[in-house]
């Protein structure tokens, strides 16, 4: 709606202004400041600037002045004022296209990606993203790839690609649509359910008040079929007093002794009589009106026992039509559960399919401060690290970072996405990578009372498995070592002299015949495990006269998937790695056996820096095979999988030189993109 002048009464914006833009008069307005309800709003104040009608003010009579155009500074949103409906709405692209603010990020956004033509998208993803240019462009480097960062001509040859890339942005906005109709479904789902249990209500009491009248029946029957009796009996009674008695015969003379009697015996007295009619009459009135009191009192309870039926089955019916509604809302949102989790994995995999996150270990000499401006680390959001390094500051950036106060349900919480994927048939991997010390095992394993990743993981696998019914699910663990680049089968069985374990290449992926799987269906059983694990594991380093950290620590776990309908089946795997600390060997000043080890570490989480550095540049060749490490994880770090690499840090300023290595290492792999994710090709297996 507008307003030209404050006299006129508002008017509807004519359809064009919405696409193109309009204004009412070429004067430059007054500089200044406007009053209006909805605080600063940026008028010109250079008169060289093109004049705006938009950022103008009205003033309405008896109500004030408002703005009818006005830019919302603190909420970093572009609004205009609907004077009727009191709302403040987004501005039409096209209009706020022409504003300083948006223009300067429009063209920032597209002097970094001259691949990006269309303005009114980028606009888009500006609001979006809080009118944040480099938000907007990581978003669309990561979901349209390098292509654009090339000028148009050659992006024109990566048109095709793009265009798929734009048909997931699209999935994007579908998959936000269909959140809020699942939004929408569930609170009909609540309605409805409320409405059936108020109705089971409703019922449950009119048939308590049918009993109780039922009741009152029986017992005004009762008094009545009484009161009839009595009626009758007092009928009879009166009937037989006032019968005419047959005159006695003649008596014959009586003898002397009955003459006597005779004459003593009291003659009928006619007043007595009478009294005796009167009260008769009064009974018989009495019962009369009783009786028709009762009869009026049935015909009332008849009534009421009627409408109180009808009623009943007036709320039967309704009962009826809410369960059928429940039922159809139930089935809708199991459907959209279905189509919200494929469109969740499709976001995850336009999102990219490798996460970094940064933990920060607390304790620290000088302790890491969130948004703190002292010691050797700062985090200034939840998604930047500082470090203070001989007087200069590197800024990190990562999809989150936890800081030290952190709880294991937080940082589960943040990796709980990739690992709910593995049910879908998905391979995704969690590694947890920092120097000795730096909370790897804590945040991985953790303690009995605080578990960690690996257990609260299992835990909620387990949890969402049993809940699907449509599918059975069968989970299996395993864990093994890697020390010296030689690999131990942590939940063999005792005694068992069992050969060294191979990786062994199968299709795409790897496995490692002779390996202990152990299947899991509780709690109990995952603990059970866990601990084995972890035994065997001391055991063996003992053994090795070795610190348990020294190797890297790799639990997999198997879900397999077989729909109880079509029998088709699914294969997810979670690879849960807790590596070996990434420390210099001239920091630790190894000698002899610990040397080899160090040395055996190093060269592992190189290959591992070379893997994720190949992957990176989209290289033909990936050097899997150059640790035993990389390549027991291929199947999870090539172009099928899902990978969340946790970042732990130590807030030591002696440590200093290891963070910054473990920082870069974190914001390297943080640069690379796995290729669209796809599930594990289910096998030909049908159930019988
Ligand atoms: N976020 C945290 N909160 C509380 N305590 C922690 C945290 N992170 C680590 N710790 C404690 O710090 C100590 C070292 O942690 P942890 O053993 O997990 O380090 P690590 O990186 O796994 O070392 P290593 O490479 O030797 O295995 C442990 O005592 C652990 O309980």
């Amino acid at each position: 709606m507008y307003l030209s002048n404050p006299f006129q009464t508002l008017q509807r914006f004519p359809q064009a202004w919405y696409s193109q833009g309009h204004f009412i008069s070429s004067t430059p307005k007054a500089a200044g400041p406007t009053e209006g309800s909805g605080g600063g709003v940026p008028v010109p104040s250079d008169p060289a600037r093109p004049p705006d009608d938009r950022t103008g003010t009205v003033h309405i009579q008896g109500r004030g002045t408002v703005a009818t155009y006005m830019f919302e500074e603190r909420a970093n949103v572009c609004r205009y004022f609907e004077p009727q409906s009191g709302l403040w709405l987004l501005l039409p692209l096209q209009w706020e296209m022409n504003m300083d603010f948006t223009k300067e990020r429009l063209q920032r956004v597209m002097a970094a990606l001259p691949g990006l033509l269309d303005q009114t998208e980028i606009l888009a993803a500006l609001r979006q993203c809080s009118y944040d240019p480099e938000e907007v462009i990581s978003v669309y480097l990561s979901v349209f790839g390098e292509q654009l960062l090339q000028r148009p001509a050659a992006a024109a040859a990566a048109a095709a690609g793009g265009e798929q890339r734009r048909a997931e942005l699209h999935s994007l906005r579908a998959l936000q649509d269909t959140e809020r109709e699942v939004q929408d479904l569930r609170q009909r789902l609540h309605l409805q359910q409320q409405e059936a249990r108020s109705v089971s209500q409703k019922k449950d009491s009119l048939t308590r008040e049918v009993r109780y009248l039922s009741d009152v029946v029986q017992v005004l029957n009762r008094q009545l079929a009484q009161l009839e009796a009595e009626h009758h009996d007092a009928r009879r009674k009166i009937r037989s007093l006032l019968a005419p008695r047959p005159t006695p015969p003649p008596p014959p003379p009586p003898p002397a002794a009955a003459a006597a009697a005779a004459a003593a015996a009291p003659p009928l007295d006619p007043a007595q009589l009478l009294r005796l009619h009167g009260q008769t009459r009064e009974l018989r009135v009495g019962s009369r009106t009783l009786a028709s009191a009762v009869r009026h009192l049935l015909g009332e309870a008849g009534e009421v026992l009627g409408e109180v039926g009808a009623a009943v089955g007036r709320l039967g019916r309704r009962a009826e039509a809410a369960a059928a509604d429940l039922e159809e809302a139930r089935a809708l949102y199991r459907k959209e559960a279905v189509e919200r989790r494929s469109l969740y994995n499709r976001l995850q995999e336009a999102q990219g399919n490798v996460r970094v996150m940064c933990r920060c270990r607390g304790g620290g000499a000088s302790g890491c401060r969130g948004g703190g401006a002292s010691g050797c680390l700062e985090l200034p959001s939840d998604q930047e690290v500082l470090l203070l390094l001989r007087g200069t500051r590197r800024r990190f950036h990562f999809d989150k970072v936890f800081p030290p106060g952190a709880s294991q349900e937080a940082v589960f919480a943040g990796t709980l996405p990739l690992i709910t994927s593995c049910v879908d048939g998905y391979n995704v991997c969690i590694l947890a990578y920092g120097q000795t010390g730096s909370g790897k095992s804590y945040t991985m394993t953790g303690t009995r009372d605080q578990p960690g990743v690996n257990v609260r993981s299992i835990q909620e696998l387990l949890h969402m498995c049993t809940e699907q019914q449509s599918i059975s699910y069968s989970l299996k663990v395993s864990m093994l070592e890697i020390y010296n680049d030689s690999l131990n089968d942590l939940l063999a069985k005792k005694n068992r002299t069992a050969p060294p374990l191979e990786i062994r290449a199968q299709g795409r992926g790897v496995s490692v015949p002779g390996l202990t799987q152990v299947p899991v269906q509780t709690q109990d059983d995952i603990i059970i495990a866990m601990e084995t694990g972890e035994k065997n594991r001391k055991i063996a380093s003992t053994k090795m006269n070795i610190e348990s950290s020294r190797s890297h620590l790799v639990l997999t776990l198997t879900v397999e998937g077989v729909d109880r309908v079509s029998g088709v089946t699914s294969l997810g795997t979670l690879t849960l790695c807790d590596l070996a600390g990434s420390e210099r060997i001239s920091k630790t000043e190894a000698k002899g056996e610990r040397l080899v080890e160090a040395a055996a570490i190093n060269k592992s989480l190189t290959a591992l820096g070379q893997v994720f550095s190949a992957l990176r540049c989209n290289a033909l060749h990936v050097p899997f095979r150059n640790s035993k490490l990389t390549h027991l994880l291929q199947p999870c770090l090539s172009g099928d999988a899902k990978c969340c690499v946790l970042v732990t840090l130590s807030p030591d300023p002696g440590d200093l030189a290891e963070t910054l290595s473990t920082l870069q290492y974190g914001a390297s792999i943080q640069q690379v993109a796995l290729g669209k994710a796809a599930r594990n090709p289910a096998p030909a297996k049908r159930n019988p």
